[in-house]
């Protein structure tokens, strides 16, 4: 099933579009919290934490976010989250991107933690979830903006220390609403979490999985048919296989594309080029994220900016991708309506 574009679109002035892009509610579906750490943030935890980073000030770490894959990306965005050690850290990560999501018009987010990354240096379980959780609480009352937690497991690692980590954070279920699979992709196939997915799927968890990142749609088959996940995050590599293609386009399966990171990481190294047009012609289900906006240049906003500008797509591809987002999201169908009629009164009041 899919729906009407509204006939607003078509009465959106082209010079209004950049203000409509900023104004329209959306969610955010793919974003990783600990690639949210600004340069400056990392200094100040670091100094707070008396923690010692290999850079001598924030623009050398700045100077080193130049990245060649999605490798070459993972050993800088881990060595700057070694500065998280407190649930205050946590706290003031998550409301510092909290805040600029609701400047966005971000109206729902669902967020990735890694808590491998945490738990392998000594951080409690409860000092991340905790920290993040709050952040979500405090950020609804403030800003007004509607939160939820993934934690992902880091698909470098094992089979048995994802189900270590799943086991750790069971007793604060109640604050993650998801589960994901992230961290590098190639080589590590998403089979190789059957079991831990299938234990959480029991459990009554939302399942999502990076696939088709840098893997081949060969990952993208088996995070549907083998973990069952409910959303793709990236995806863009399944244009390689047209039979997956049209089973994206049949299940209304939503992919959580992230221009600016596939610039950035080298899979379109020019936005020009980027996919995100044709697969959305296509009828697939796809959505706007940052992914990691610190590391890769941009917020929600500025990827739909950027990725608009690069290929030309206009106010009609611009519905699509906020209603997309809405209705992809794991909020209640109630929920989703709501925000699907503020999107409507959005066109209608930039409408010529
Ligand atoms: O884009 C990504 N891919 C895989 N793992 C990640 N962890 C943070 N960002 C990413
Ligand atoms: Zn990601």
């Amino acid at each position: 099933m899919t729906y009407a574009v509204p006939s607003t679109v078509s009465r959106i002035p082209a010079d209004c579009l950049p203000a409509l892009l900023r104004a329209m509610p959306k969610a955010e579906l793919h974003m990783h919290i600990e690639g949210s750490l600004e340069p400056e943030l990392i200094f100040a935890l670091a100094q707070r934490n008396g923690v010692q980073l290999p850079y001598a000030d924030v623009e050398a770490l700045r100077a080193a976010y130049a990245f060649t894959d999605l490798q070459s990306f993972l050993d800088i965005y881990y060595a700057g989250a070694s500065v998280l050690l407190q649930e205050q850290d946590f706290y003031d990560m998550a409301m510092a991107y909290l805040q600029r999501a609701a400047a966005d018009h971000v109206v729902r987010a669902e967020i990735f933690f890694d808590p491998q990354t945490h738990t392998e240096r000594g951080v409690a379980m409860e000092t991340v979830i905790h920290g993040l959780a709050r952040a979500c609480k405090d950020a609804q009352a403030q800003w007004g903006i509607s939160a939820g937690l993934i934690l992902s497991f880091l698909r470098h690692l094992s089979e048995e220390a994802a189900f270590d980590t799943l086991h750790a954070a069971l007793p604060y279920r109640e604050h993650f609403i998801g589960i994901g699979l992230d961290s590098s992709e190639v080589g590590n196939p998403p089979e190789k979490f059957a079991r831990v997915f299938e234990q959480c799927k029991a459990l009554g968890f939302h399942l999502v999985a990076h696939a088709g990142e840098e893997g081949p749609p060969a990952y993208v088959w088996s995070a549907l048919n083998v973990l069952q996940v409910q959303r793709i995050d990236h995806g863009v590599q399944s244009e390689k296989d047209w039979d997956l293609m049209q089973r994206l386009a049949d299940t209304r399966m939503p992919l959580t594309v992230c221009p600016l990171s596939n610039q950035k990481l080298c899979v379109f190294p020019d936005l020009r080029d980027h996919n995100l047009p044709r697969m959305l012609a296509a009828g697939l289900n796809v959505t706007v994220n940052s992914d990691d906006p610190a590391y890769f240049g941009g917020y929600v906003n500025e990827n739909y900016l950027q990725v608009f500008a690069a290929t030309g797509m206009g106010a009609e591809q611009a519905y699509q991708l906020a209603r997309n987002s809405l209705e992809a999201t794991f909020a209640s169908p109630e929920q989703q309506a709501l925000w699907v009629q503020q999107l409507d009164a959005c066109f209608e009041s930039m409408a010529a």
